[in-house]
């Protein structure tokens, strides 16, 4: 985030047409293609930013690309539990999900955060529509176990989180057929048993892309990417440079589910798969249409 920003009106009409027309190859390369977009609660703090990504996100399917939205507000739950004198507590990067909490976060998700996206994106002129895990049938989950370091035979149970057993696309496919600009809760549900569950919409995201065969997933997040232990930005992580990052715990809470649903779409047929910085304003076009990333790029 070095860069000096640039005051687009001091920019010569010339110069904005040169700029535009750059993007040209990039149009024709994904024209057409699905763009998965993990939007973090942390990156939708800002209200000028917001709004730049719900404009970028009606660019791009103007420009003939199929933006899906997948929607995250971890900082907004916490608020939310705040307010009824509740704290979050999270285990490697989930939430510990009690009924109550449960509830918040059906409320939390499922209501305002997604609510405020789709206006905003209908706002700046597209069509978008709401969804949870549980329209159309969309997201199939379970109980998840989380690893016990101390008693590998003693998952620990954290509640109504939930791992994906199954996603059906059709839904978000009828959508994207119709011009619809899908906005989805990381929300899943249990036909069986009848319960729902809390997902980390990383976890979503990631699986999303991969059961959509996206061209590129990206995951907006409050971070110049992923960095290391001096804080230097790494632009380019494989699995094995992953691997060392955990070990020696550089890569720490949120991060954790990041990286490996990230790393998992990259091996499962995802082309990209970016952490970019939604502190930026247009990180998605700077991340799409240029030649400028703004983040890190995950490999298998
Ligand atoms: N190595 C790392 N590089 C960058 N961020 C990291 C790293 N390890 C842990 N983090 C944390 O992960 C956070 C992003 O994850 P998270 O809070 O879940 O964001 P989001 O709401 O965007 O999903 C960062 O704000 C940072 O505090
Ligand atoms: C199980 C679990 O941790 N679920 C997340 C779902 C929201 C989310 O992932 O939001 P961000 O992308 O903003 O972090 C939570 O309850 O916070």
């Amino acid at each position: 985030m070095s860069d000096t920003p640039l005051d687009i009106n001091a920019v010569s009409p010339a110069i904005k047409a040169d700029i535009i027309s750059e993007s040209l190859p990039y149009i024709r390369k994904f024209h057409g293609k699905t763009v998965v977009i993990k939007y973090g609660g942390n990156a939708m703090i800002e209200e000028r930013l917001q709004r730049s990504f719900a404009r970028d996100v009606v660019l791009l399917k103007l420009i003939g690309l199929n933006p899906v939205v997948i929607h995250g507000g971890g900082p907004q739950i916490d608020s939310a539990l705040k307010r009824l004198g509740k704290e979050g507590n999270f285990i490697q990067g989930m939430r510990v999900t009690d009924a109550d909490t449960m509830e918040v976060v059906e409320w939390v998700l499922g209501g305002q955060v997604q609510q405020d996206i789709v206006m905003m994106i209908n706002e700046a002129g597209g069509k978008a529509v709401g969804l949870t895990g549980k329209d159309g049938g969309l997201i199939q989950a379970r109980k998840k176990l989380m690893p016990n370091k101390e008693n590998p035979d003693a998952p620990l149970d954290i509640g109504f989180v939930g791992d994906i057993s199954s996603i059906d696309p059709s839904v978000v496919k009828a959508l994207q057929d119709d011009q619809f600009i899908p906005v989805i809760s990381p929300i899943g549900y249990d036909a069986e048993e009848g319960d729902v569950y809390n997902i980390n919409a990383d976890v979503v995201a990631g699986k999303m892309a991969e059961v959509l065969q996206a061209e590129k997933l990206l995951m907006m997040t409050n971070t110049p990417g992923v960095l290391d232990k001096s804080g230097q930005l790494l632009r380019k992580l494989s699995a094995k440079t992953i691997d060392e990052l955990f070990a020696d715990g550089t890569i720490s809470g949120g991060m954790l589910p990041k990286i490996s649903s990230a790393l998992d779409a990259a091996r499962n047929g995802v082309n990209s798969v970016h952490i970019v910085d939604g502190r930026v304003a247009h990180c998605l076009l700077l991340e799409i249409l240029t030649d400028k990333g703004v983040g890190t790029m995950i490999t298998s």
